[in-house]
């Protein structure tokens, strides 16, 4: 388990972190959301070790985490670093013997991800000679060689096809479905929705919304969805506040819900009773907006 514990951070004038904490557990995968400079890349390099924070920890498995257990993680820095003339194979290797791995070893893990991504044709081309989007799937690579035992992706999918995306999102479960902590960054709140078992808001330094992605959903219906088959104009008859969407009817606020069902199913036949749940993007806006 990582948790990252009641972190502050100043920059000059900036307060840019005011008691943010997070967790990610075994195998859960965790979106990291927030506006530009709401505080996600100075998060995640604190956690890295990257930046010192001013106050706070980062915990891992219960004890304050050590440079040796952090050499164990994976990380995806904002600031790519790759050596661009280093042929695409060479480079995943050669990170994976930084983190000390056997050359044996660290060749085999390189082209098993390369397999995985779809840069094994590619293993041959300099760095430099790939489009942007296979570059940022060698760094991918580059973060997952040593089978790193937690994950912090700074927006990883960033400028990524669709095709990618997939190819990189499932990279990213597989890791999870091993065991892996998984916290990544991104602007792409569909893809949050898609691939993340919980997600964590930030707004100007603080944690502003967490929760399970279903939980966060479940807890911001609004209203009830009612299409009923019948001629007659139930506006003024079911309990609550009631507005048309087309055909269907929205009830909000309604004291009794039950007493909407059986209205609407005298009056006809009802193709669809169900509470109508946001999605994160909409989660998202309301959050930063409050
Ligand atoms: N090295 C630095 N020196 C001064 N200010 C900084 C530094 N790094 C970050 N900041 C400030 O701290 C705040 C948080 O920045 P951070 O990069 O963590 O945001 P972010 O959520 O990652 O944004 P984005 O989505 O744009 O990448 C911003 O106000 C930023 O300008």
């Amino acid at each position: 388990m990582l948790e990252i514990k009641d972190l502050h951070k100043r920059f000059g004038d900036t307060l840019a972190l005011d008691g943010v904490s997070l967790s990610a557990a075994p195998g859960e995968v965790v979106g990291f959301v927030g506006a530009n400079g709401a505080g996600k890349t100075t998060t995640m390099r604190i956690a890295m070790g990257v930046l010192a924070a001013d106050s706070g920890q980062i915990v891992y498995d219960g004890a304050p985490l050590g440079v040796e257990q952090r050499r164990r993680f994976g990380y995806m820095p904002s600031e790519r670093g790759l050596y661009p003339k280093m042929k695409t194979g060479e480079q995943v290797a050669y990170f994976g013997e930084l983190h000390g791995m056997s050359k044996t070893e660290a060749r085999r893990s390189a082209g098993e991800l390369l397999e995985q991504l779809n840069l094994t044709d590619r293993a041959g081309d300099f760095v430099q000679d790939l489009s942007l989007g296979n570059q940022q799937r060698v760094q991918l690579a580059v973060s997952l060689v040593h089978d790193p035992e937690v994950l912090i992706l700074d927006e990883p999918f960033s400028g990524l096809d669709p095709i990618a995306v997939d190819v990189m999102g499932a990279a990213l479960r597989d890791r999870a479905a091993a065991g892996a902590p998984v916290i990544f960054s991104s602007h792409q709140l569909d893809l949050i929705e898609r691939l993340c078992d919980s997600v964590s808001i930030i707004g100007n330094g603080k944690i502003i919304a967490a929760g399970g992605v279903e939980e966060l959903k479940a807890k911001e219906v609004k209203q009830l969805r009612v299409s009923v088959e019948t001629d007659e104009d139930l506006t003024g008859r079911l309990p609550g506040t009631v507005t048309r969407d087309g055909d269907d009817y929205l009830v909000e606020d309604s004291p009794d819900d039950q007493e909407v069902l059986r209205i609407a199913a005298a009056a006809g036949r009802i193709t669809r009773f169900a509470y109508d749940q946001p999605t994160i993007a909409e989660i998202f806006r309301e959050a930063v907006t409050r």
